[in-house]
């Protein structure tokens, strides 16, 4: 186990609920802000050791989504379970153990202001595992943050210190502190430079298949969607409206998917590769090209 902590023997006498190679199950999500339906009717499964790529204009629900997924925003209606265990109208307890098996980069990093880094990546620690003393937790935040790329040095800075790509790197490290299953990224790369970006996508790809995680990642990044995501899913008229992979969803006759992949910067993303569909899931040069395709391209 990384991080010099066996997390394994808890989760191992924990219920089995797993089944069917389904790590996230939605059916029938309602999610409302008083007259303001976001979701409707939305079904979304995703599978273990995928990473899924969430795409949608702004607005339409992403990050809602993941917020009620991982029991932050409570749904109307519908059914959430995340490794076969219901995430909804469950007491504290009961979803402790879930919420051991994920981690969460929110969108904009979203660290502790007066923390630094390494004490960052300790709050989930402290959080889920208290009986760990400080001398272990800092070996694992030292652990983590060599893992996520980032120099020794970034563990006693503070956010404040931090480049926008460290700040990305230092939550990532926050949210792979307790060792997760999953992984939930919300527009990882937004604000990156096209090098960076590419970078983070690569690092992305590369713990995933290392740590064998699944990984729930909202982006607008279709470089992204081309070189780490297995398949994709669309969130539009309040619903998942396809799910698959990019050759998959460029069958798809959706205005807003076709639009979406064959408008300028979906071209641009698909011409660097010669042809539609996932680019490069390897460790091999997958950065190399994300990195191109980004070039000539402004950060959106
Ligand atoms: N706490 C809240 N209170 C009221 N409305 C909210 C709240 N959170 C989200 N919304 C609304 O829900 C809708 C979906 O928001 P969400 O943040 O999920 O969109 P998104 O698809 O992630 O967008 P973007 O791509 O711009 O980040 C938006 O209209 C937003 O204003």
């Amino acid at each position: 186990m990384s991080g010099g902590l066996d997390m394994s023997e808890e989760r191992a006498s924990a219920p089995a609920h797993d089944d069917n190679g389904i790590a996230i199950r939605v059916r029938g999500l309602r999610t409302s802000f008083g007259p303001q339906v976001v979701h409707e009717n939305l079904d979304l499964d995703v599978y273990k050791g995928e990473i899924l790529g969430v795409v949608g204009g702004s607005g339409t629900g992403k990050s809602v989504l993941m917020r009620a997924i991982i029991g932050l925003q409570q749904p109307d209606e519908g059914e959430i379970s995340v490794f076969g265990q219901s995430t909804i109208g469950q007491v504290d307890e009961d979803v402790l153990a879930l919420r051991k098996r994920w981690g969460v980069l929110f969108q904009g990093g979203a660290l502790f202001s007066t923390l630094t880094v390494a004490e960052n990546i300790e709050v989930p620690l402290r959080e889920f595992y208290p009986q760990i003393g400080p001398e272990l937790r800092d070996e694992i935040a030292a652990y983590k943050i060599r893992m996520t790329g980032l120099p020794p040095e970034a563990g006693p800075k503070f956010p404040s210190e931090l480049s926008g790509g460290m700040k990305k790197r230092a939550g990532l490290a926050r949210a792979l502190a307790i060792d997760p299953d999953l992984l939930f990224l919300d527009e990882p790369t937004a604000g990156l430079d096209p090098i960076g970006a590419a970078s983070f996508d690569e690092q992305t790809r590369q713990l995933q298949q290392t740590l064998g995680l699944t990984v729930f990642l909202i982006t607008h990044d279709l470089d992204t969607l081309y070189a780490i995501c297995d398949r994709v899913a669309v969130l539009a008229d309040k619903k998942v409206i396809a799910v698959g992979t990019i050759d998959e969803l460029l069958a798809t006759e959706h205005p807003w998917i076709q639009e979406y992949f064959n408008g300028p910067r979906g071209r641009a993303a698909t011409s660097s590769r010669g042809a539609g569909g996932k680019a490069d899931n390897g460790a091999g040069d997958g950065a190399g090209k994300t990195e191109k395709a980004r070039a000539g391209k402004d950060e959106g």
